[in-house]
């Protein structure tokens, strides 16, 4: 796609990293007890609000208060299966975007049970790795075809074997999809878009993937869906670029990345999305 072609979806991005700073939305959370911190401090630092709960009866208040919610089914405790069921009931009764991490997809029966209580809500975004993606489309039975392996939460697939899976998905849903990797894939059912750099450096600490889907949480409550997962993938893209340095360790990547996330420059996002967004 020639620059000129991509100024909307550029300017879209930068107004949500600029919308985002001004609104400060409240994102209501629910996360896994492995990257809760990350995820918040994530929010923060791209201007939102973090509020993360875990009871059933909380799930109705956090929502009526939250631009938007973050349901994410890393670490699953008992009262999980009622507590984000209802979360993103709410979210959708009261007409607000929630995003899905289906963190380990197929792994066990309870995650699947929730995972199949969750279709019927349709999540305004889902975020995933390769193989989360494509285990959530069999898992939701879109996708005849059977591929796919989520070893624990990792990605043993890559991005392109996702795109059938990930498009299956945004039909189901109406909403954007959005697979992370080496170079993201953010989609709906009309567009398609692929977001290269980044630093590698992401994938040797806990919650990339799960504070990406927390982000875009944020973006989400500024903007539609597709922008908002087209924010948080480009966001992320810069800001780990910047942080990585040659033979720096992980903490001190981790604490940079965020502080990158923090400092985000508009104009800076608007280069680094022109050169990085592609079709
Ligand atoms: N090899 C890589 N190079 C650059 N960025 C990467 C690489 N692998 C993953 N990322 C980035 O790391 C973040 C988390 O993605 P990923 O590792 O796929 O998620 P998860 O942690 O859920 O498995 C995303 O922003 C993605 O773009
Ligand atoms: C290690 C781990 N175990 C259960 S949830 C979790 C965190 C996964 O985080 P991410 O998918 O962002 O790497
Ligand atoms: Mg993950």
């Amino acid at each position: 796609m020639p620059a000129e072609g991509k100024m909307k979806e550029v300017t879209s991005v930068v107004n949500a990293v600029k919308d985002a700073k001004i609104q400060c939305p409240l994102v209501g959370s629910w996360t896994n007890f492995v990257t809760i911190n990350l995820v918040a401090n994530t929010q923060l630092a791209v201007g939102g609000r973090a509020a993360m709960c875990f009871l059933p009866d909380e799930a109705k208040p956090l929502a009526f208060v939250s631009k938007s919610t973050y349901i994410n089914v890393g670490t699953l405790q008992p009262v999980a299966l009622q507590a984000l069921t209802e979360a993103a009931k709410a979210a959708v009764e009261l007409g607000k975007p929630w995003v899905l991490d289906p963190v380990a997809a197929g792994l066990g029966d309870t995650r699947t049970q929730l995972l199949n209580a969750l279709k019927q809500y349709k999540p305004s975004v889902i975020r995933g790795n390769a193989s989360e993606i494509i285990a959530l489309a069999n898992l939701w039975g879109i996708q005849t075809e059977k591929k796919g392996k989520v070893e624990g939460v990792d990605s043993t697939d890559t991005v392109d074997a996702a795109l059938s899976s990930a498009l299956e998905l945004a039909k189901w849903t109406g909403g954007a999809v959005a697979i992370s990797g080496e170079t993201d894939i953010v989609l709906d059912i009309n567009n398609t878009y692929r977001i290269s750099g980044g630093s590698a450096m992401l994938k040797s600490i806990t919650g990339a993937g799960c504070s990406l889907g927390g982000v875009i949480a944020v973006y989400a409550g500024v903007a539609d869906p597709l922008t908002a997962a087209l924010t948080g993938s480009v966001v992320y893209k810069y800001a780990s670029e910047r942080a990585a340095k040659k033979g720096m360790g992980t903490f001190s990547f981790q604490t940079a990345f965020v502080d990158n996330l923090s400092l985000l420059n508009a104009d800076e996002v608007e280069k680094y999305a022109k050169s990085h967004i592609n079709s």
